[in-house]
């Protein structure tokens, strides 16, 4: 793999949040892994953490690794999670899924502490939407609700990898929908809930607690949340 530094830089900054005995989400993508480098190497060092992965692909790394994944039902809670974005405005809200995750990633964020999202430096967006919305759909009369998707305008492209339709780790399709410019992503956020047949879509609207952004001379910043994120606990 190229090394991306803003993404290396960010990714490896965020591990310095983890304490021993937490219990770690790991995200997905490019710059997630070297989130799951560093805590690989620093677990092999004899940090003491446990961990939950967002996919199948970081589950795998973890493994090799050596990070000890706990099934989730020895899970209460999550301390950090660390994952990346596609896209991130200055309000914390996030576009997320172009590795296909999303919804692994839901859930896992919605279930933890702090969500620290780790990004280099051509995520920030003054407006979300230029990156086309990933939306994960059940593969059951998918036709139908892609019908829905154009009706909300939302100019669906059927993920594809090679001449397959592209599959989840849970067995169902992604939509890649342009919105063009998404002023109101509450309101859209609400509209794709009310869809059935959408299992879930790529707006982490209330999630990151923290965005570390890495920049391409390695040098990073830090933007918080300047309001707590609305979690149940
Ligand atoms: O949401 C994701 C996967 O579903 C990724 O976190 C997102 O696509 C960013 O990936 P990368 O760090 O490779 O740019």
């Amino acid at each position: 793999m190229d090394i991306n530094i803003g993404k290396k830089a960010a990714g490896e900054r965020a591990v310095d949040f983890l304490q021993p005995g937490m219990t770690v989400g790991l995200g997905t993508g490019s710059t997630a892994y070297y989130a799951i480098k560093r805590i690989g190497g620093m677990v092999r060092d004899g940090l003491v953490i446990r961990a939950v992965a967002t996919s199948e692909e970081s589950a795998r790394l973890a493994e090799l690794e050596q990070i000890p994944l706990v099934p989730f039902d020895q899970v209460e809670v999550i301390d950090i999670d660390i994952d990346g974005a596609d896209e991130v405005n200055d309000q914390l809200q996030l576009i997320k899924g172009g590795g296909g995750a999303l919804l692994r990633e839901k859930i896992i964020a919605a279930s933890s502490k702090e969500m620290i999202v780790v990004v280099d430096e051509n995520k920030l967006v003054k407006t979300l939407g230029k990156f086309p919305l990933p939306v994960e759909i059940i593969p059951f009369a998918w036709e139908l609700t892609f019908r829905h998707l154009v009706a909300l305008g939302a100019n669906p492209v059927t993920r594809m990898l090679g001449n397959e339709r592209f599959v989840t780790d849970n067995g169902n399709y992604i939509l890649d929908c342009s919105f063009g410019q998404i002023t109101d992503a509450v309101e859209l956020n609400t509209q794709l809930k009310e869809i059935p047949g959408i299992v879930e879509n790529g707006l982490f609207l209330n999630y990151a607690s923290a965005v570390i952004v890495g920049y391409k001379d390695g040098t990073i910043k830090e933007i918080t949340r300047p309001y707590p994120a609305t979690k149940s606990f």
